[in-house]
């Protein structure tokens, strides 16, 4: 087994949730410390940690960013690595993408090239989003990459597929938790209550005409409530229900748009239920756009490599706060295909792990060209 293959199965067993990839953290410090460090400087921001690899002669900074934190779900891969972390799990594949990272790390380390590399292994991408708040830190400002590359791993494709496209490939997103209060009671007299589990209810139902009725339908949306919460006892009408999701659009009107639908769905609950609403929009992430040139130059080298599959992708409603960095950096982000019956953030999700060392010589071989120019 590779040396790259062992690191993502120690890392997938240890999952940790946004701003809390401690352990994580000090594993892959661990392993960068047993790196030859004559080019390397590393800095610690938060949960985060940014590595140089200073190049010969340099003319440019070439940037590439990993994500590092897990997700609240309880694996059920059964796999002799699976998470010992309980109700956490690496299912949206940021294992692979920190070991990819260090394989290119470990490479650059002994093969320098003439440009400085700095990798950014990123904390919080599932939510609330390490990005953006990395970006405007002094860590990162001190060692910003003129142009700055990430992956995304794809159930969908077979190990050794890149897909992406020049353009926008991730949507706009918006997390969205809303709470409904109300005057609970005894389950035999409803007349007397508020009931918060049928005002949530009637409000979920009414959440689906925003796609259908409100938004253009040459645009495209998404809303989506992943968790709904309510009551203490099947004969207790609740007081109080909870909802938590999330808004997808291709467009930044169309968030708009979706956003007032929902506070105008929200004002009319109130009043038929006479009930109170509160609403938080969480944290919202910007499209991830491909910078066209940069993206031309990329695919044309994946298409050149015999042994990478390219596929032009289509826009997905994932999110991803790279967005951020893709707004002040020219670069691009693409799929690489990981081959797995269950996809992203499922408990069974299980990468065909041969994709981790295509992907790291693909990498590598990638930024020794651009690194020589
Ligand atoms: C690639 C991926 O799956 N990203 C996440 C980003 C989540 C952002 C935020 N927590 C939200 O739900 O809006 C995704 O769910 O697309």
């Amino acid at each position: 087994m590779s040396r790259f293959v062992e690191i993502r199965r120690d890392l997938h067993q240890i999952p940790e949730l946004g701003f809390e990839e401690v352990k994580t953290q000090q594993y892959l410090l661990n392993y960068l410390r047993t790196l030859p460090q004559d080019r390397m400087e590393m800095k610690i921001w938060r949960t985060g940690i940014i590595v140089k690899i200073s190049g010969i002669k340099p003319s440019k900074t070439i940037g590439w960013r990993t994500d590092i934190d897990g997700l609240p779900i309880i694996e059920k891969t059964g796999l002799p690595f699976s998470s010992t972390h309980e109700g956490r799990m690496h299912a949206c594949g940021h294992d692979v993408h920190m070991s990819i990272a260090l394989g290119v790390v470990t490479h650059f380390t002994s093969n320098p090239i003439n440009d400085d590399l700095v990798f950014i292994f990123q904390p919080a991408e599932e939510g609330p989003g390490g990005a953006e708040p990395m970006m405007a830190s002094e860590e990162l400002r001190e060692w910003m990459p003129d142009e700055i590359y990430a992956l995304h791993i794809a159930p969908e494709h077979p190990a050794g597929t890149i897909a992406t496209k020049p353009g926008l490939l991730f949507a706009n997103t918006s997390e969205l938790f809303i709470d409904f209060k109300g005057k609970g009671g005894h389950a035999a007299y409803p007349h007397e209550t508020k009931d918060m589990v049928v005002a949530a209810s009637y409000f979920v139902t009414q959440l689906q005409s925003i796609v259908s009725r409100n938004v253009d339908p040459l645009d495209s949306a998404v809303v989506t409530i992943g968790k709904m919460t309510a009551g203490a006892v099947q004969n207790v009408i609740a007081d109080h229900a909870r909802l938590e999701g999330t808004i997808r659009t291709l467009s930044p009107e169309a968030m708009d748009k979706a956003k007032s639908r929902v506070q105008a769905l929200l004002e009319g609950i109130e009043s038929s239920f006479e009930c109170e609403s509160e609403i938080d929009c969480g944290s919202g992430y910007y499209q991830v756009y491909n910078d066209p040139e940069v993206t031309g130059r990329f695919i044309q080298f994946a298409k050149e490599k015999k042994d990478i599959q390219f596929v032009l992708s289509r826009e997905a409603m994932t999110g991803e706060d790279f967005g951020f960095m893709l707004k002040e950096i020219p670069g691009m982000m693409f799929w690489l295909g990981v081959g797995s019956d269950y996809g992203l953030h499922h408990a069974m999700l299980n990468p065909d792990e041969s994709a981790i060392d295509k992907a790291i010589s693909f990498i590598t071989r990638y930024f020794t060209k651009l690194g020589h120019v």
